[in-house]
């Protein structure tokens, strides 16, 4: 077991304004009975609304917050107490912010790296080579990072966080605000990593592609607690979330009636089809494709907020119900 949380608690003691002139102290319990254990080589997706505990989680495991109660271990040791020999068997990248030095070109940022960490000159190189082909970083080297696009900057960051051949690394929201060929190449080197290096992920993130083309498994948080563990297909199960195909007809036609799907929405020669997020959208277009002259179709995934909201809406109503 190469991460194990167990009854973890951490709590944030803070001043509210109660009234005009008054403050009064509460407590905010950020994370709350935390249990959750990762195997060594798994990818797994953490998600859960704003201001879940995901952040920190992350954080405790980082060594950076000090948990209120409980146990934590990554590699057997205790985060907070064996931080720095931990730093060199682990790796960070944080969406919304860097850690790369924002006046210095990055390949400065690596050197520095490589002092930080004592990474041995011939381990430097080839880590440094492969995240430079992979990430496509080549052209990028002698640009300060301040001049970066957003999609540039992250795969600068998640470079950074790999030239010392962490055992584990955490990714907090690393697609937000990528366009879609910058995800992709993000996605792909993650997977990339993980494969030949058996790297362990854990990765918070708005976005169910990412999980998707990611995680085998996906843990769920809400209010500090983990409310699911498993699979994606069963996270959508429990949420009964539908994928939607969007048709663009080359003639008006009335709402198109195929089995397996439903027609949410016309407009023009535009259709909505929704249809179980669990299944292929293949067999779908094939039967339009049979049946109409298609112009063009996309397919849009979930949206995680609402497979979460309609998770908690079941939970709710089914027995057993918790929050
Ligand atoms: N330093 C702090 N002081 C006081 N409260 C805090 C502190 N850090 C976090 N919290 C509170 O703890 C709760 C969990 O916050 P956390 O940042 O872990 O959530 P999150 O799941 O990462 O959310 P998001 O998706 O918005 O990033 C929130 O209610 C937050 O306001």
């Amino acid at each position: 077991m190469l991460i194990e949380v167990e009854n973890v608690t951490k709590s944030f003691s803070v001043r509210r304004r109660s009234g005009r002139l008054r403050r009064e102290r509460t407590t905010v319990h950020a994370v709350e009975g935390l249990t959750f254990s990762v195997d060594a080589g798994e990818v797994v997706g953490y998600i859960g609304p704003n201001g879940a505990g995901k952040s920190t989680t992350i954080k405790m495991l980082t060594g950076i917050l000090v948990p209120s109660s409980g146990r934590l271990r990554v590699a057997g040791a205790d985060p907070t107490r064996e931080r720095v020999r931990l730093a060199q068997r682990m790796g960070v990248v944080f969406g919304q912010r860097t850690t790369l030095w924002w006046d210095l070109p990055l390949r400065d940022s690596y050197e520095l790296a490589r002092r930080i960490y004592r990474i041995p000159d011939r381990r430097y190189r080839a880590n440094l080579d492969h995240c430079v082909e992979l990430l496509e970083l080549a052209p990028l080297l002698d640009t300060p990072v301040r001049q970066l696009s957003l999609g540039q900057r992250m795969r600068g960051d998640i470079a950074a966080a790999l030239l010392h051949d962490p055992e584990v690394l955490y990714l907090d929201e690393p697609t937000i605000g990528l366009d879609v060929v910058s995800k992709n190449r993000v996605r792909a080197f993650l997977a990339e990593i993980n494969a030949e290096r058996g790297t362990t992920v854990l990765l918070t993130t708005h976005d169910l592609t990412d999980i998707e083309r990611l995680c085998s498994r996906v843990m769920v948080i809400d209010h500090g607690r983990v409310v699911y563990d498993g699979g994606l297909a069963g996270l959508h199960e429990l949420g009964r979330s539908e994928r939607t195909l969007v048709v663009d007809l080359a003639r008006p036609a009335p709402a198109l009636d195929l089995p397996g799907a439903r027609t949410v929405r016309v407009e023009g020669t535009r259709q909505w089809l929704s249809f179980p997020a669990g299944e292929s959208a293949a067999p779908l277009v094939a039967m339009l494709a049979g049946r109409h002259e298609l112009l063009d179709l996309s397919v849009r995934e979930p949206d995680i907020e609402e497979v979460i909201a309609r998770m908690y809406g079941e939970a709710r109503h089914g027995a057993g119900a918790n929050r």
